[in-house]
């Protein structure tokens, strides 16, 4: 499709015997919040890393910016912005050190430098912090500083790799709001993440799990199409009722909340609220609206059931 800005097909990784990343396909298109979502190792840095063409894959095709990598990976880099897992700007530079110097692997010069610094020390809120060392900053502000300094040159495209596990909720929410302004300016972005909250923002999200797409499509899609029913359950005694709950064929899980467990029930069975009252302990059933969670437990959970049989 022509709007598509990432098109992977069969993307795979093998590093000897750990297939990282296994048979990806993946459409983005412009302008869009993609989310990788997925608990640690489940590929999400090594399909970054091979989308930014700074990994050669071991197999499949990858087209990002209509550019074909690895083959043409060094025509993508003046096009796409890349924010590293880590802080990866200099600690012992000022933050605006830090941006000029990015400005000069950039080859930005003379006013535009200065005048596109400025900007970003507006935009990300750091023009009085312009002087410290970026070294002495809070995890929310050392986030603020490696987004300007992964925007500095207006890329089209913007990889950031779990942007946020090192910042407080309320950064992490001011932080999206900046993807979302740099979205609405056009830019496409794909982001990693493992909080379901940060992932239910994104236009679209794929779910991985040791290296597999297990669904992909819109938070909203995904909920929809859930699998099973999710009913909220009260209970005399929480942990043994979750344990003869989650051994029932029909029950992918149960989680506890609290005094409540939160129980996805297979679609097979009619009317959950009121089959999931036969269990001895169940002394109230309610079933509620599926979220993110639901989808992620229900997807990853269902395949870890396949490959045990
Ligand atoms: N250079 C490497 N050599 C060998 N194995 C690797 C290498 N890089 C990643 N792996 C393995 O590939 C798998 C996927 O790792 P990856 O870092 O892509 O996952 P992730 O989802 O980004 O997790 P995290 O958030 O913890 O970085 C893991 O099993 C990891 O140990």
């Amino acid at each position: 499709m022509s709007d598509a800005v990432i098109n992977a097909n069969g993307l795979t990784k093998q590093f000897g015997e750990v297939t990282a990343v296994n048979q990806l396909d993946l459409t983005i298109n412009k302008g869009e919040v993609y989310g990788f979502l997925g608990p640690n190792g489940c590929g999400k840095t090594t399909a970054i890393r091979m989308l930014t063409g700074l990994l050669m894959p071991s197999s499949g095709d990858v087209s990002v910016l209509g550019l074909s990598l690895p083959k043409q990976a060094n025509l993508l880099r003046y096009k796409i912005g890349y924010m590293t897992q880590k802080f990866s700007l200099y600690d012992d530079l000022t933050v605006a050190e830090n941006l000029a110097f990015l400005a000069d692997a950039y080859s930005l010069k003379g006013q535009y430098k200065r005048s596109r610094i400025d900007e970003l020390l507006a935009i990300y809120d750091l023009a009085a912090r312009a002087n410290q060392l970026a070294g002495s900053m809070s995890g929310g502000q050392k986030q603020r500083l490696a987004l300007a300094g992964a925007t500095i040159h207006k890329p089209e495209l913007l990889f950031l790799d779990e942007p946020t596990s090192a910042v407080d909720p309320e950064n992490r929410r001011d932080f999206w709001e900046k993807l979302f302004d740099l979205s609405e300016l056009g830019t496409s972005i794909l982001v990693s993440t493992h909080y379901m909250d940060e992932a239910e923002r994104c236009h679209k999200l794929a779910i991985l799990e040791k290296g597999i797409k297990r669904a992909d499509d819109s938070p909203e899609q995904l909920m929809a199409n859930l699998n099973c029913q999710v009913v909220e359950v009260e209970v005399n005694n929480s942990r043994s009722t979750k344990r003869s709950l989650e051994s029932h064929q029909h029950i992918h899980s149960a989680t506890q909340l609290g005094a409540r467990l939160r129980v996805l029930v297979d679609n097979s069975v009619n009317d959950a609220e009121t089959w999931l009252l036969q269990f001895d302990d169940v002394v109230a059933a309610k079933a509620v609206r599926p979220n993110l969670e639901d989808v992620f437990v229900s997807v990853t959970g269902e395949r870890n059931r396949e490959q045990t049989i």
